[in-house]
């Protein structure tokens, strides 16, 4: 728990899921060593991203998880008029993130991810387990943005277009599969293996990796890319987990083969955030938590 919120104050359940969406964002950005990824030890595959930029966007994010909670709490159930809010205050979110960075996407796929479970989070205080709280972002990432434009261009689409794969907005209106039947039960395995918190969330982010279309990867490496990385994540696990020796290896080989590739797998990791918001959220609210 934060020390924040350790104190008595009252705190609304809108700032409590925007706390936990920036902190799970921080965690990941900090988890080292991630193969392609920026980590605590640099760059990785990327040339205008870095650990501090990841922090400074994460944090200018905290108003637009609040505010899409907030719109979810105003709204009380899935809707058309919330899913055309949501967008809006996503694409908002996308602005100040790029005024933040200096034009770098450090966090698009975050702010769709987490948005979206954010208020899928804040629709239902009572059931916040992870399965019912994907299943109420995929409901709302099922309805289609009025307002986003037809001809909207982006690396994720012409990447959609050209491999016949659906990204983000799939895994979204799946209900985060690669989170729900991979990344959290990764984590309780690795735990329960007592291999360090870590290396638990690094097990978890390399059974992401085993089996996503990850479109950054695509769009920067193609087929062979994303191959590269599905396979290297799974001889990873299949050794015994980052843990082990055997794992760290091939942990090292897989970061080698991504790096000559130039790929980075930018949605595992934001699924990686999503994974570890809602391992956060299903241990139940703080006690101070008030009821708007
Ligand atoms: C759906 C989004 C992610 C756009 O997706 P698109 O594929 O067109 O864009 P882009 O190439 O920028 O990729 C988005 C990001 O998703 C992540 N990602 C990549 N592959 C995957 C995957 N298989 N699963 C999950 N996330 C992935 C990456 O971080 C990537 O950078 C979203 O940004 C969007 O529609 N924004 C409009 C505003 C909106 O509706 N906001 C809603 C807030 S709840
Ligand atoms: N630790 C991290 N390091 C790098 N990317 C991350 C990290 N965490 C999350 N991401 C995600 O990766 C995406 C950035 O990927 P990428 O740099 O490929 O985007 P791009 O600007 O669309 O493409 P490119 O840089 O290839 O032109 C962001 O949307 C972000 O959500």
């Amino acid at each position: 728990m934060n020390a924040a919120h350790s104190k008595r104050a009252p705190l609304a359940l809108s700032d409590y899921l925007a706390d936990l969406a920036v902190e799970a964002l921080i965690d990941e950005a900090d988890l080292s060593p991630k193969p392609g990824l920026v980590d605590r030890r640099g760059s990785g595959a990327h040339s205008d991203l870095h650990l501090g930029l990841m922090h400074a966007s994460a944090m200018s994010l905290w108003p637009c998880f609040k505010a899409m909670a907030e719109a979810a709490l105003a709204e009380g159930c899935v809707s058309q008029s919330l899913r055309d809010t949501l967008g809006r205050i996503g694409r908002e979110g996308e602005q100040e993130m790029l005024r933040v960075t200096g034009g770098v996407n450090t966090h698009r796929g975050a702010i769709w991810a987490l948005g979206l479970l954010c208020a899928g989070a804040a629709l239902d205080r009572r059931e916040l387990g992870a399965a019912p709280v994907a299943t109420r972002a995929a409901q709302i990432a099922l309805l289609t943005d009025s307002a986003l434009p037809a001809s909207a261009v982006s690396h994720g689409t012409e990447v959609c277009r050209r491999y016949g794969v659906r990204g983000a907005r799939e895994q979204a209106q799946l209900a985060f599969p690669a989170v729900l039947q991979h990344a959290l039960p990764q984590l309780s395995r690795s735990r329960a293996a007592s291999t360090g918190e870590q290396n638990a969330r690094l097990d978890a982010l390399l059974a992401i990796m085993s089996q996503l279309a990850d479109t950054c990867v695509l769009y920067r490496a193609g087929l062979q890319g994303l191959r590269c990385m599905q396979a290297g994540a799974r001889a990873v696990l299949d050794a015994g987990g980052v843990a082990s020796l055997a794992g760290r290896r091939r942990l090292r080989g897989l970061e080698h083969d991504m790096l000559r590739l130039r790929a980075s797998p930018g949605g595992a990791a934001d699924l990686l955030a999503a994974a570890l918001f809602l391992d956060r959220l299903q241990h139940g609210l703080p006690a101070q938590i008030g009821s708007h």
